[in-house]
C-alpha cells in the first residue's frame, strides 16, 4: 500500500484516557447521588437541568411539523420499518428434537424497558430517533425512552420532537452525553433505570456505554463516525470526496479513508476534497477531521480487503465495478454501501438500514443496531425419563471428573427411577 495522506494519531491515546477519566467520574457522581448529581453535571456542561419532555410538546411539533418534512419522516419511517420487521421475520421461536427423548428450544422475548440516546450536541439528529426506536418497536419492547440533550435553545431541535410524536414516544428527557447514559442506566429521580441503553454517540457516551455495561445491556460502541471508501477507476472523485466530506463534518474527531486501486482517482478525489471543504458550510469540523483522520492510500484489491477486514470500519463503501462480487473479500465492517449510486447518507437517513453502527474496530466483534439487539435469546430443555438414564450416566462422569457432587447427584438421581 502506497499512502498519499496518512492519519494523524498523535494525539487520540491521550484524548481517550482524558475521556475514560472524566465518565469515570461523571458516572460515579450520578450513581451516588442520582438526581442532585444529574442537575449539577447537566448545568455545568449544557447549561440548563435535566428536564422531562412532555407528550403534548411531542405531538405538537409532530403537528407543527411541514408537510415536506412529515413526508419525508414518513418515506424514512415506512423504509426502516420494513428492513427491521424482515429481521423480527428470522428470528423464530424453535424447537428441535436433539433426539427423540430430549428438545431443547430457544425463544426471543424482548427487553421490558429500552433507552434511546439521541445525539444532539454539534447537530440535531432526529434520524436516530428513528433508528433507535423502530427496531426497538419491532422488537415488542413496552417502554421506550428517549433522552437527547437540550440544544441551544434550552429545548430539544423541533424536528427530533417531531420523529419521536410520529413515532408515539411518550417518554423523552432532555439530557445529554455521559450523564444521561448514566441517569438510565442507574436511574434518577424520576428516570427509571433501563434494561438496555442504546444509540450513537460522542466520545464520552460511548466511553459512558462502555463503562455502564454489565449494570444494563448496551448496543455496542457506536462512536465517532467513519467510513473507508473502496475505489477502482470505475469510482467518480467527485462522489469520493462528497462521501468522505459527509463522513467529516460530524465530528472532528471523524474518519474517512479513501482505498484506490487507480492512482490518479486518488489524486483527484484529494483535489474534490480540498475544493469542497472551502465550500461547503460544515469546513470548521470538516477540516479538522480531515487533517486529523483523513487518510488515502493506492494498493491492490487484496491489500486493501487486508487492510479494510483490520480497520473494520464502521461504513464500508465499495465504488467498484461489480461491488457485490467484491463484497465477498470484505468480513469486518458495520454497513456496505455498493456500487456508485449507494451512498452512506441513504444508510443515514432514508434507505431501510440501520444508522446505530459499530465504530474504533468494534465492527471486529459486533455488528450495528438491528432487532436482535432488543430480544433475548432464551433457552430451553426438556429431557423424557427415558433419555435421563443415559444422561446420567455420561453426565454424572464429567461431573464427578469436576469433583461437583451434588451436580452428580442430581443426575444420577433422575438415571435411577
Ligand atoms: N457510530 C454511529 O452509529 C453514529 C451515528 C450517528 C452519529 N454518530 C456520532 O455521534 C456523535 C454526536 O456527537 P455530538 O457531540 O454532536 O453529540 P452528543 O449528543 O453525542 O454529545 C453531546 C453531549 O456531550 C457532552 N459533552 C460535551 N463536551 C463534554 C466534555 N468536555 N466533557 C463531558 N461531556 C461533554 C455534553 O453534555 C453534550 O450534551 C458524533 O461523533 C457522530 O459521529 C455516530
Ligand atoms: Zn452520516
Amino acid at each position: 500500500m502506497q499512502f498519499l495522506k496518512r492519519f494523524d494519531e498523535s494525539k487520540a491515546k491521550e484524548l481517550m484516557d482524558e475521556v475514560r477519566e472524566r465518565v469515570e467520574d461523571i458516572l460515579n457522581q450520578i450513581r451516588l447521588e442520582g438526581w442532585d448529581a444529574l442537575t449539577r453535571i447537566c448545568e455545568s456542561l449544557d447549561g440548563l437541568a435535566p428536564s422531562k419532555i412532555k407528550p403534548d410538546e411531542i405531538q405538537e411539533a409532530w403537528q407543527k411539523l411541514s408537510t415536506e418534512m412529515k413526508e419525508a419522516l414518513k418515506v424514512a419511517e415506512k423504509n426502516i420499518r420494513s428492513f427491521h420487521r424482515a429481521q423480527r421475520e428470522i428470528l423464530k421461536d424453535f424447537t428441535c428434537d436433539i433426539d427423540e427423548e430430549i428438545k431443547a428450544g430457544m425463544r426471543f422475548i424482548p427487553v421490558k424497558s429500552a433507552a434511546v440516546y439521541v445525539p444532539g450536541g454539534r447537530y440535531p439528529l432526529p434520524s436516530t430517533v428513528l433508528m433507535g426506536v423502530i427496531p426497538a418497536q419491532e422488537a415488542g419492547v413496552e417502554r421506550i425512552a428517549v433522552l437527547t440533550p437540550p440544544g441551544r435553545e434550552g429545548r430539544p431541535n423541533s424536528v427530533t420532537l417531531a420523529a419521536m410524536g410520529m413515532l408515539g414516544i411518550r417518554e423523552a428527557w432532555a439530557i445529554g452525553g455521559a450523564q444521561a447514559i448514566a441517569a438510565v442506566a442507574f436511574g434518577a429521580g424520576d428516570i427509571k433505570q433501563a434494561d438496555i441503553v442504546v444509540g450513537p454517540g460522542n466520545a464520552y457516551v460511548t466511553e459512558a456505554k462502555r463503562q455502564v455495561f454489565g449494570i444494563v445491556g448496551i448496543d455496542g460502541l457506536a462512536g465517532p463516525s467513519e467510513v473507508m471508501i473502496v475505489a477502482d477507476s470505475n469510482a467518480d472523485p467527485k462522489f469520493l470526496a462528497a462521501d468522505m466530506v459527509a463522513q467529516l463534518e460530524h465530528d472532528p474527531s471523524a474518519r474517512a479513508m479513501l482505498l484506490t486501486t487507480d492512482e490518479s482517482i486518488a489524486k483527484r478525489a484529494i483535489g474534490e476534497v480540498y475544493k469542497l471543504l472551502d465550500n461547503i458550510r460544515t469546513s470548521s469540523v470538516a477540516s479538522v477531521a480531515w487533517e486529523n483522520g483523513g487518510a488515502v492510500a493506492v494498493g491492490t484489491l487484496e491489500e486493501i480487503s487486508r487492510m479494510a477486514n483490520e480497520v473494520a470500519p464502521e461504513h464500508l463503501e465499495l465504488a467498484v465495478e461489480k461491488p457485490e462480487s467484491v463484497l465477498e473479500l470484505f468480513t469486518c465492517y458495520g454497513a456496505a454501501f455498493l456500487g456508485n449510486y449507494s451512498p452512506v447518507p441513504f444508510g443515514d437517513y432514508i434507505a431501510g438500514t440501520n444508522h446505530i453502527l459499530p465504530t474504533g474496530r468494534s465492527a471486529k466483534f459486533q455488528g450495528g443496531l438491528w432487532v436482535g439487539t432488543f430480544l433475548r435469546p432464551l433457552q430451553h430443555l426438556c429431557a423424557s425419563k427415558k433419555a435421563a438414564l443415559n444422561l446420567a450416566r455420561h453426565g454424572a462422569r464429567i461431573a464427578d471428573a469436576e469433583g461437583l457432587a451434588a451436580h452428580s447427584l442430581s443426575m444420577r438421581m433422575r438415571g435411577l427411577y
